[in-house]
Formats: C-alpha cells, structure tokens, sequence
C-alpha cells in the first residue's frame, strides 16, 4: 500500500475531473487523480460524447450522407458498411484521445492512480483494486469529485449485450442491426435514431411526450421532426411501455393497450444515474438529493467545505461542455483564484442527422415570461454556401426583444450549426443587439451568414427599420 499526499485529490477522469485537475496544477498546487478505468477520459470518451460523436461523423463519411442531398435526383452509389468500418474509425479517435489526455497529465506532473476510490474522512480517500485489496490512501487537502454517471439501468429491463441495451452496450454490437426500436426521444435516443436511420435501420423511437427531445424552441422541434422523417425515422409519441421482452431473434416492446413493436435491437435511453455508490460520501455526512445527484453551492462546494462535486455527479445540464467548465471553476475557488458564477447562459449542441443548437430562450419561454418580442428567420435554402454544399434542410431562428432590440435567444438547427452558434453566443455574453449582424460584414459564401438574413427579416418586422 502507497501512501500519497496532494493539494487536490480527483476523483474521476473524466471532462470535468480533467480540467479541475489541470487547473489546479497550473495554479501550482500538486494533484492526484483517481480513476478505476484503466485510462483516461471518462464516460466521455469511452461510451458517450467521442464514441457517439466518432459514429457519426462514420457515418456521415462512409454513407456519403451530404452527397445524397446534394444529388437527390441522381443514383447514388450503393454502400455496403460494416460494423469493423464504424468501429475502425472510433477506435481510431479514443486512442489518440487518451495519448492526448495522458500526455497532459504528465505535462502538468499530476499523478495518475488507477483504481476505485472511496472516502475514509473529509481529507482522506483509500482507493483498492480490482480483487478489492487496498492499493494508495491519499491524504488531500481539497477533493474533487467528479464521478460522472452511467446508464440508468432498471432491474425489470432485460439488459444483455446483443438485443437489450443501453448508449454503452449499443457501442459494442457485432452486426448492425435492420430494425432498431429506441426507447426514449431525450438527446441520446434521438441521437442514435437518427445515425441508424441515416445508416438505413428501420428505427421507431417511443416516448411518453408528444415529441421527440421537448425542451427544444417547438418550431426547430418540428423541423427535426420533418427532417428525421426524411431519412425514414418513425416517431411513436404519447406511449408508456408496459414490458421488454427478449426473444433469440428479436426484441419485443409490448404497451398496455396490446400493441407490440419487434426490432431486432431496443436501445433503452431514459435517463442516466450519478455513480455515487462505490464512494462511501456518508462517510463525510454527504447524501444524495432525492434523484441521486451530489448536492452543491454555485461554487460546486458539497456540505464539506473542502469537497468539491462537478460534472454529471451532481445532475443537469450534464454535458462535457459544462462539465469541464465546472471542475476548472471548482478548482480555482479551491485554491482562492479569482473566479465567476458559471454562466447563465450557454450553447447546447445535439448531434442529430440534422444538428441542432441552441443559445438562450425559447420563443415559448419568452411567451410565458412575457417578454415583447420579434423572431428573425433564416431558411437554409436562402444560404448560398448551403446551396453549394449540399442543399440540406435547416433553419436558423433568432429571438429579440421587440424594443431594445436585445437578442434573447438563438436556435439554429443545419449543418454546422453547433459550430456556427458560437457567433451568436459571442454576440449574447456582450449583449449585442440584433443590428450587429446587419452592420458587420461576414464572410460569404458561409453559413454565418444565416445570421445576417435572419437579423434582415426580424429587423424588418420591427419599427427601427434600416
Ligand atoms: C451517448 C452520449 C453522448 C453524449 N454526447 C455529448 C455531447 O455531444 N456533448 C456534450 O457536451 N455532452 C455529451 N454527453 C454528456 C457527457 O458525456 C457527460 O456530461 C460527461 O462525460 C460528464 O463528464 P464527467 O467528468 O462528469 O463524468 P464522466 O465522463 O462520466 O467521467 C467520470 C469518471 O469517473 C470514474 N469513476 C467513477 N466512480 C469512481 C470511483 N469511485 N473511483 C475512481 N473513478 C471513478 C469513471 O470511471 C469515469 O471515468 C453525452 C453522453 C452520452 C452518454
Ligand atoms: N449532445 C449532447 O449534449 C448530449 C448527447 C447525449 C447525451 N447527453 C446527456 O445525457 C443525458 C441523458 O440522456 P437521455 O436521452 O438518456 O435522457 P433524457 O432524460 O434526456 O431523455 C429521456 C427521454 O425519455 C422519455 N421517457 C422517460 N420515461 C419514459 C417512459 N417510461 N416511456 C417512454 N419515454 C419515456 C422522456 O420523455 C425523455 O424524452 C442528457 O440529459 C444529456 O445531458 C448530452
């Protein structure tokens, strides 16, 4: 047994434990970081945000998906992909990930332990091996936790590794499948339906709402909608399931009313869980919330002034973007550098075949806020770099206040669009009013300039005309 003794103790490897690390050995302190996994990354890297984001852009590639669009009228040639193609190019991406992400630990002299954590004391974390035999007690001054999360997987649900599974099963299928139910239209359901769609799946995706990922601004939800009908996904809304069953050959999801759906594969995606159970928190008299999740201040400080929690242990927005954002403010109020509350608002990107993303309020928020104000839209059709690269569907769709001309929300669903918000994300954090983007010139031809004939029709609509 090793003993250790750093600034800060990470627990978890993944965005957010990275960037609270690398933090922390910038502001000159010594850190530790644990992890059970024997590489770094994280959930992130391993089964969810690189892995899904490598598949897509697989797919995209291999089935000449923009090609398609571009020469709907014209035979386009016939693809043949195998899941050894789709998992070459994956395993490809996470191996030079975690080259990256060893190299920046070494870098920054932060040392890597491997092996399951829990708590002994507020200061003190023992970490054992895989046969449960302890390996390091590390003394910390500051801890951070940063567990991520995993699939929530209920025990009624027949998970296995062929039919039954859940977004980290689904990454280690041997065929592709030809009929693939998804159960939950939240980001990772729609996600996945719509790469196996675009693949050529016959994919159905249920949810208990009326429709698919709900929170989005609903006009840019029905263009997803229509969009994910083009490339054949079916939606199936308003629907509770009553069973799972699994067959040899296929998978069945039976609903009260006697309706029966079969695939050959169902991807359960509602909802993920904080990992919490192997840290022993009660140790240090912290307790979950009442959905699992590790409670915290605006500074990401639990009960225990000293432990810190980030990233997906402690609940929503859950996504590698904040999460890392959130161990790198942790790790600066740790050690007394200056620092700011997290942001009120930032980008969200979902990477459906459309993507789509979006930056403050939707136009249904405003509505019920009360807010005066004017919408500017832009069709992808009216985008000339959209023309020449394909002519795929999109919108962009710019919310303002009717008077100060203040821009209050910004959703874009199209190519680029997760690249192409940050424009509109700047404009926001420096409280830009709409006439920014008629005042400045962009480059053209490029998708930015859907900014600026979204902000000519709001602009328009208004009293202020130019
Ligand atoms: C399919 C999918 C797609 C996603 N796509 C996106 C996306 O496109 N964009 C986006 O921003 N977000 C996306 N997300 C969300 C994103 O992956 C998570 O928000 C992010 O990984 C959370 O980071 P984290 O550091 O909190 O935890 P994680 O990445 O979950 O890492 C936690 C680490 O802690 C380790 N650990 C846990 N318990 C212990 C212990 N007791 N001792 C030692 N180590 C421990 C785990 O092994 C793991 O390596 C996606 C998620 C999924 C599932
Ligand atoms: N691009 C991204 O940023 C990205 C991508 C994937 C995942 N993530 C993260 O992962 C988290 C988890 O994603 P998720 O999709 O598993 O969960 P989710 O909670 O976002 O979605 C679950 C969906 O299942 C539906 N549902 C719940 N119970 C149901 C039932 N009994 N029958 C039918 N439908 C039901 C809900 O209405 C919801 O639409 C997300 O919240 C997000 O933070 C982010």
């Amino acid at each position: 047994m090793e003993e250790l003794y750093a600034d800060l103790v990470v627990i978890g490897s993944g965005p957010a434990g990275q960037k609270g690390a690398i933090q922390a050995a910038k502001l000159g302190k010594s850190v530790v970081i644990i992890e059970k996994y024997p590489t770094p990354g994280g959930s992130c890297l391993h089964s969810g945000t690189i892995p899904s984001k490598s598949l897509r852009e697989a797919i995209l590639n291999l089935t000449d998906f923009h090609k398609k669009s571009y020469y709907a009228k014209q035979e386009v040639p016939a693809y043949d992909i195998s899941i050894n193609d789709l998992n070459y190019c994956l395993n490809q991406v996470t191996e030079e990930q975690v080259g990256q992400f060893q190299k920046q630990f070494e870098r920054n002299e932060i040392k890597w332990v491997q092996g399951l954590a829990h708590f002994e004391g507020p200061n003190q974390i023992a970490v054992l091996d895989e046969n449960h035999h302890l390996t390091h007690m590390v003394t910390g001054e500051k801890i951070l936790i940063a567990t991520g999360s995993k699939p929530r997987n209920p025990k009624n649900v027949p998970f296995d590794k062929e039919r039954v599974l859940d977004s980290t099963r689904l990454l280690s299928i041997d065929q592709l499948p030809k009929k693939m139910i998804v159960l939950g239209g939240g980001i990772i359901g729609s996600e996945y339906a719509s790469f196996f769609a675009a693949l050529g799946t016959e994919v159905i995706v249920v949810d208990k709402k009326e429709q698919i990922l709900p929170y989005l601004d609903k006009e840019i939800g029905m263009h997803l909608q229509n969009a994910l009908g083009t490339i054949g996904l079916k939606f199936l809304g308003n629907r509770e399931f009553e069973e799972i069953t699994r067959h040899p050959d296929r998978v069945e999801l039976r609903f009260s009313d006697g309706m029966v759906l079969k695939g050959d594969v169902l991807l359960y995606a509602l909802g993920r869980v904080a990992n919490v159970d192997h840290l022993h928190i009660e140790n240090v008299g912290i307790s979950v919330d009442s959905k699992g999740y590790i409670p915290v201040n605006a500074l990401f400080q639990t009960i225990v002034p000293n432990i810190y929690a980030v990233g997906d242990v402690i609940g929503g927005p859950s996504l590698a973007s904040t999460s890392m954002e959130q161990g790198r403010l942790a790790a600066r109020h740790a050690f007394g550098a200056e620092t700011h509350h997290f942001p009120t608002f930032y980008p969200i990107g979902i990477y459906t075949i459309p993507e789509i993303s979006s930056c403050g309020y939707t136009e249904e928020q405003l509505k019920k806020l009360g807010f005066r104000y004017e919408v500017g839209r832009a069709y992808y059709y009216e985008i000339s770099k959209n023309t020449i690269a394909g002519n795929d569907p999109g919108m962009f769709k710019i919310l303002f206040h009717a008077d100060t001309l203040e821009i209050l929300g910004i959703h874009i669903i199209g190519r680029e669009a997760t690249e192409v918000i940050h424009i509109g994300q700047v404009a926001m954090t420096f409280n830009a009013k709409i006439d920014y983007f008629i005042d400045q010139v962009f480059n053209y031809p490029t998708y930015a300039e859907g900014y600026r004939i979204a902000a000519l029709n709001g602009f328009n609509k208004v009293k202020h005309r130019k």
